[in-house]
């Protein structure tokens, strides 16, 4: 029957092995997660005998660190800033799950692209990535709403029903091109002004850091078609102090959950992190109010009442104020080290390889010869681009270790049962430098991820999941692609980017989110642009 069923896929063209029945068995009941779930409880209950009788596996069976050894780990070996290469580390001493203590808090860590498939597609219903309790405390402390990233159950589903259309739909998503081109237009000219005013040539410091003012102004764009001033030579204090706020709010994110709740309104860790927080959503809450009065102003003069993203969500009125405010200030938040990041990343990759940046720049100028500026269509065009951008995010997962708890039932994941509420950390990071799914992992080769590459056909669907997965994966993702390709196809035709003479290599770090450890600072030497784009021009030659 199996086999029948194996031969059927392959002529309706699945590519699926004789090896991988059993996979096959596991692709068709995963359509159903409830028959999904038994298959891998029947394979661990046969594979799992105890003295003769079949017995499953449980979380006691699992290796790992005691707490003492954690935190010898973190620091005394000094890898509190680098717990995506702990991933590694100890994947390679306990195997691809084992399980860590953090004080009274069992987390079971999971690094290998099957096990991290066999979690997420039990993740049930209403996903929940951790209770994230410094978030939520912080909201219940200020009385304001969740958003869709601190949100769970029923309640986190219904604010994703409404928030999904216009950030997921492609005919909404592309029609940001536009507005996302502008904020593009001016960080050209800002990198221009910033390469003229830095004294060193052509070299721009601290790439990331202005990559944090683009995402913050590109996000705004698209949710309140707002311009934040983020472009211009002096930033707004309020801006600035916004993009800070991100940083240090993620930072010390990882430090405040270190620590029994009890103690939390006792650490000077805890009060910046409420002030960060304060800061993001006071700056929300303006924009959100400007809007509703710039919408007031135009029904009052009888005006059509038409706009961006936060328009709709007030004007359909699915949500009320308190619970808009607390969404926006999500996505804002999500917004901006995320794509600033992978960005830096892929620059410093083409920097420091010519050839794979000219690669690029041939089919930027293929597909938009001249002035002409990339929309969506053309993107459509670049698959080099597209997989520049995957294989740096492969390199550099934004998110390095996400997280699933299962509330609604007990799972089976590698031969071991596992109760409700069990805490799941998928080490993408680790996966994503596995030789067997990625050989020669830590090369930047953008190829792997080309249709019809060697690499690609063999690729394990886990491998590399960015963004998540299912039906709580990154809301923000169709418009931080849209970014990335527009910036990085516009800003490789316009300028030649090298290394700083002076640089050295940069390593990543983790502070919730991976980012540079040291400012990226890159040369960008002016290409001879025929006809240059009008407000472009002044990105003329060195
Ligand atoms: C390179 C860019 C980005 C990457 C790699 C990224 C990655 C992720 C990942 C891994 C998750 C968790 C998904 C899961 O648990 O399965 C996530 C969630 C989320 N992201 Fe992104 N993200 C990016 C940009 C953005 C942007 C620009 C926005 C806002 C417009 C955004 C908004 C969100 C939100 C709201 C969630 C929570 C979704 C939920 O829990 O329902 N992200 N993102």
């Amino acid at each position: 029957m199996v086999k029948m069923l194996g031969r059927s896929l392959m002529n309706v063209g699945l590519r699926v092995k004789c090896q991988q029945l059993k996979g096959i068995q596991r692709v068709t009941a995963g359509l159903n997660p409830a028959n999904y779930g038994d298959t891998l409880r029947r394979e661990a209950a046969s594979t799992s005998t105890v003295m003769g009788v079949n017995k499953m596996k449980t979380m006691d069976d699992l290796g790992g660190p005691s707490f003492m050894t954690t935190l010898y780990w973190l620091f005394i070996k000094g890898y509190f800033q680098t717990t995506q290469q702990m991933q590694i580390e100890h994947s390679k001493i306990y195997g691809p799950l084992w399980k860590s203590k953090y004080g009274p808090l069992v987390v079971v860590n999971v690094a290998s692209a099957d096990l991290i498939e066999q979690v997420l597609r039990q993740e049930g219903k209403h996903p929940i990535r951790t209770d994230m309790p410094h978030w939520r405390n912080y909201r219940e402390l200020r009385n304001q709403a969740h958003g869709p990233l601190t949100e769970m159950g029923a309640k986190w589903q219904r604010i994703r029903s409404i928030l999904n259309p216009r950030m997921l739909k492609p005919k909404h998503v592309s029609s940001y091109a536009n507005t996302i081109n502008e904020v593009v237009t001016d960080f050209i000219c800002r990198v221009n002004w910033l390469r003229e005013t830095s004294g060193q040539g052509v070299v721009v410091n601290d790439l990331t850091a202005e990559l944090y003012k683009f995402a913050f102004e590109g996000i705004c764009s698209v949710l309140f078609e707002t311009r934040m001033g983020c472009m211009s030579e002096v930033i707004p204090e309020k801006t600035q102090k916004f993009i800070v706020s991100v940083g240090e709010m993620f930072h010390l994110s990882q430090v405040v959950i270190l620590f029994p709740q009890f103690l939390w309104p006792y650490l000077q860790s805890w009060k910046r992190f409420v002030a960060a927080w304060d800061h993001l959503f006071k700056v929300a809450e303006e924009l959100v109010n400007k809007k509703i009065e710039e919408i007031q102003e135009n029904v009052h003069l009888d005006k059509d009442v038409e706009g961006a993203y936060l328009t709709h969500l007030l004007l359909s009125e699915q949500m009320n104020s308190t619970e808009i405010l607390g969404s926006i200030t999500e996505l804002l938040l999500a917004g901006v080290d995320t794509t600033s990041n992978t960005i830096s990343w892929s620059l410093y990759h083409l920097a420091r390889e010519p050839e794979i940046q000219e690669q690029l720049y041939q089919e930027v100028i293929s597909v938009c010869p001249g002035d002409k500026v990339p929309n969506s269509d053309d993107i459509a065009q670049m698959p080099y681009l597209k997989a520049i951008i995957r294989e740096t995010l492969r390199l550099y997962p934004v998110v390095p270790g996400n997280a699933r708890v299962t509330v609604e039932n007990e799972i089976v994941v590698g031969n071991h049962l596992f109760p409700k509420k069990t805490l799941f950390h998928l080490c993408h990071y680790a996966v994503s430098y596995d030789e067997n799914i990625f050989p020669n992992p830590h090369t930047f080769l953008p190829e792997r991820w080309l249709r019809g590459g060697e690499d690609k056909s063999k690729q394990h669907p886990f491998g590399s999941v960015p963004f998540g997965f299912g039906i709580r994966a990154c809301l923000g993702r169709r418009v931080a692609e849209l970014e990335m390709y527009l910036l990085l196809s516009r800003l490789i035709k316009h300028y030649e980017v090298k290394p700083d003479p002076a640089g050295k290599p940069v390593k990543p770090i983790t502070r919730t989110l991976l980012c540079p450890a040291t400012p990226i600072n890159l040369q960008f030497l002016g290409r001879q642009v025929k006809q240059a784009e009008p407000r472009a021009k002044l990105a003329g030659s060195p």
